[in-house]
């Protein structure tokens, strides 16, 4: 069995008669981040849908913490261990930012442990717990997706273009908050990125997804990466 904290072999899905993704191997160890970039229309959100459940697998394998989680519906996915962070806004905008948080956890029990155990790299979430989280700026919204998804303890962390439409100095914050998660939290990320630099500046290893296919994968840290993505990126 693996230790993986995510392992893609074969995976075939798209929508009606269209495949998107065709025979997408990927793994992320656990307490590691794999970032997927690639350009628009590339098929990233599909990937995660599909590892969430969303939608199904047409063919291959998908297995968290080394079970086979094939087939199994979100929520189930959710139950083992999987957070999902997904591209659209998913807070709601007139509950507060305490009320947001707190569907994040079944039981209220140990919320404020929790959420002092999260709320960390996010200062401002604590001081602003009780105002309407439709007020929080686009950044701060993310952040507070990101303290969500964190506060059930997942072991797989799946974000889908977390940095698309920050300023730049969010995008240093929103970095610093999921190395926090990797390294203090020890969660294993998915990082669905068009932003190269932002996606290499927290990734172990990054992988490219080109029409559906990964084209290139290797160590996020290697000096010539950014170079060798930016070749299959323009492609
Ligand atoms: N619900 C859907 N029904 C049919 N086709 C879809 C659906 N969602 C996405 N697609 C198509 O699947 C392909 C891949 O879309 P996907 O959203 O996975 O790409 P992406 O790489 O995440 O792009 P972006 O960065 O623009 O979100 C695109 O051609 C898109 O039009």
């Amino acid at each position: 069995m693996s230790s993986a904290a995510l392992e893609v072999v074969d995976l075939t899905s798209g929508y009606g008669e269209a495949m998107v993704l065709r025979n997408v191997a990927l793994a992320v160890p656990a307490s590691e981040i794999l970032a997927v970039v690639g350009k628009n229309g590339m098929g990233k959100s599909t990937l995660l849908k599909t590892i969430m459940g969303f939608l199904p697998a047409r063919t291959g394998r998908i297995c968290i913490l080394g079970e086979d989680m094939t087939g199994a519906a979100p929520h189930r996915m959710a139950a083992h261990a999987v957070a999902y962070c997904p591209q659209d806004q998913a807070i709601f905008q007139d509950l507060t930012v305490e009320e947001n948080l707190r569907l994040g956890l079944r039981s209220d029990r140990h919320f404020e442990r929790e959420f002092e155990r999260v709320a960390a790299p996010f200062p401002f979430l604590p001081k602003r717990r009780r105002q309407r989280a439709g007020t929080l700026s686009g950044g701060e919204q993310k952040m507070l997706l990101i303290a969500r998804a964190l506060l059930p303890r997942p072991r797989l962390m799946l974000v889908d273009e977390i940095s698309e439409g920050l300023q730049p100095s969010v995008v240093l914050r929103m970095a610093e908050a999921l190395r926090h998660a990797r390294h203090e939290l020890g969660v294993a990320v998915l990082l669905i990125e068009q932003n190269v630099r932002f996606a290499l500046s927290v990734a172990d290893r990054y992988a490219v997804l080109a029409r559906g296919e990964i084209a290139d994968a290797g160590s996020a840290t290697a000096p010539d990466t950014e170079e060798r993505i930016h070749t299959h990126l323009a492609v």
